[in-house]
């Protein structure tokens, strides 16, 4: 793990920083578990605010307080946007940390823990979107894509880079408002200086392919093509390039957006993995093609976002002047958009797991005890004809109750192609079975490993460790229907994924020299 260097996490600063306990806030309930610690909704015990408690995860308390944590503290703390995740201010517990019980926390004796307060928000856009009969409207998808690009727009006019953008680390109130989160991974950059920064960022599907072929100088285009993937996402209404590691995910990309050359990218050639990674044959661009559902001006946004060469790609700015936010169906205003039950996955995941267990405890017993009878035809025990209500489907129910607003517990599934509505394509009508996954660009042949210059991932090949939060098991994940071999990032990718040998999820020593 890094250590903050001393000075360096200046709480000081001002007196309200690091100054107050913890005991100024009720803990309501925990609403999220990360990679850094757990979230909990609190009250404000003088003010009844309810606030967001991010516990910063102290694992090893020789190697001092983690440098992503000081990162995100000192990013979020300059970061002043209605689109962006307000830091209200730090707090700690002074003593020894305790259970639940008010027991000291063996082996955390002497150390208290510090904690960020949020804002707190109702939903994440991952979470929401997973709603059961959860649907989108157009106006409410131009509504949320243009928040987003708001946002983001101002952290890179302040020079910040998120290099983490996907739908769980964006936030939803219930006044329509969306705000980037989780500047755990974020990093200020200088325009004329973008040079060895650390290709190992952004969740896998959602990861750029100048990262992909080892790029260590990169800039805001980073975050651009996460949003293309996501704008895809909300319109198609699954993940767009769900790849199981980074070699399947740089073939994802190319069989969607074609394979670059030097004509349509320069410098490619020249990138530090290209060699690697290029693919055997030459494929042509189709996102048109795969996308032809989407209506004229959303497919030309993407087109836009998912451009191969990061000089090419569309900017925030220039995204927020194209005809899609221009044209009708205009962005609806955040304030008119529903209010939805506020709920978190931290419950829905426990009720989940408790009915998943009394199922299973079910089958376990009628197996044991078959019902007397068993073999009959079964009978129709009420008397009252079985009822299909308009929009059920005729088979069995879902199996899943409420689901939750915060994409709390990754790994989990993408929710399937009707997770999102009928499909922000006013014009064209959505068709599950077009586009993504669907629309047929599958995994190809790849350069074998072992041959030409080493693997560029550690950790024994194509598909190795890697570093933070790549795709490690963040984003969707176990349970999507493609994926039955134990979710997107399976195989490989870095960071928090079960996969990782090395314990990816509170793996911090692995961002010791990340940048
Ligand atoms: N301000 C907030 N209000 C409400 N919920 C929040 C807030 N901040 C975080 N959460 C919930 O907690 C989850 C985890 O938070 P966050 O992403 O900041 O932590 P992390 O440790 O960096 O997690 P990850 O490993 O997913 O990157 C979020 O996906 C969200 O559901």
């Amino acid at each position: 793990m890094a250590v903050a260097a001393p000075g360096q996490l200046n709480l000081d600063e001002s007196p309200s920083w690091g100054s107050r306990s913890v005991d100024c806030f009720e803990k309501l309930e925990q609403i999220g578990e990360g990679t850094y610690g757990q979230v909990y909704m609190a009250k404000e015990t003088e003010t009844n605010e309810i606030v967001a408690l991010k516990k910063i995860r102290m694992d090893n308390e020789r190697e001092g307080f983690p440098i992503t944590a000081i990162r995100e503290i000192k990013i979020l703390k300059k970061l002043h946007h209605q689109n962006v995740i307000q830091l209200k201010e730090i707090v700690t517990s002074p003593g020894p940390e305790r259970d639940e019980q008010g027991k000291p926390i063996e082996g955390n004796k002497y150390k208290g823990s510090i904690y960020m307060v949020f804002e707190y928000m109702d939903h994440d856009l991952t979470g929401l979107a997973d709603r059961p009969g959860m649907r989108f409207t157009v106006p409410q998808i131009k509504c949320y894509m243009r928040q987003l690009l708001t946002g983001l727009h101002y952290c890179h006019v302040n020079q910040v880079l998120h290099r983490d953008i996907k739908g769980s680390n964006l936030l939803i109130d219930n006044e329509g408002n969306l705000k980037l989160a989780d500047f755990g991974l974020a990093r200020s950059f200088s325009s004329d200086h973008n040079g060895n920064l650390t290709n190992r960022v952004i969740t896998l599907w959602y990861r750029p392919p100048e990262l992909l072929l080892g790029s260590t100088r990169y800039g805001p285009a980073v975050d651009m093509w996460s949003v293309g993937c996501i704008f895809a996402e909300l319109l198609n209404g699954k993940p767009i390039l769900p790849g199981k590691n980074e070699p399947e995910q740089l073939n994802k990309i190319f069989e969607l957006c074609g394979t670059p050359d030097e004509l349509i990218w320069p410098g490619v050639t020249k990138m530090p993995w290209y060699n690697n990674f290029k693919p055997p044959r030459s494929l042509k661009r189709r996102v048109k093609e795969a996308f032809k559902h989407f209506d004229r001006h959303a497919l030309d946004l993407l087109e836009k976002m998912l451009t191969l060469d990061p000089s090419q790609r569309i900017s925030a700015k220039d995204a927020l002047d194209a005809e899609y936010f221009w044209t009708d169906p205009l962005p609806c205003d955040p304030k008119s958009l529903p209010k939805y039950e506020a709920s978190h996955e931290f419950q829905t995941k426990k009720k989940r797991q408790q009915q998943r267990q009394a199922e299973e405890a079910a089958k376990r017993q009628k197996l044991q005890h078959p019902p007397p009878h068993s073999r009959l035809p079964p009978i129709q025990q009420t008397g009252q004809p079985h009822q299909i209500r308009p929009g059920q489907p005729m088979h069995n129910a879902p199996p899943v109750a409420a689901g939750p607003s915060h994409h709390y517990a990754k790994p989990r599934g993408p929710g399937g192609p009707n997770r999102y509505p009928q499909g922000g394509n006013q014009g064209g009508g959505y068709n599950p079975n077009r586009g993504g996954q669907g629309g047929g660009y599958g995994s190809g042949p790849y350069p074998q490993q072992g041959r030409g210059p080493p693997p560029p991932y550690p950790g024994g090949g194509m598909g190795g460790a890697g570093g933070p939060r790549g795709g490690g098991g963040s984003g969707y994940g176990v349970g999507g229907p493609n994926y039955p071999q134990g979710g997107p990032y399976g195989a490989s990718g870095p960071g928090r994924g079960p996969n990782y040998p090395q314990g990816g999820s509170h793996n911090q020593q692995q961002y010791g020299n990340w940048q």
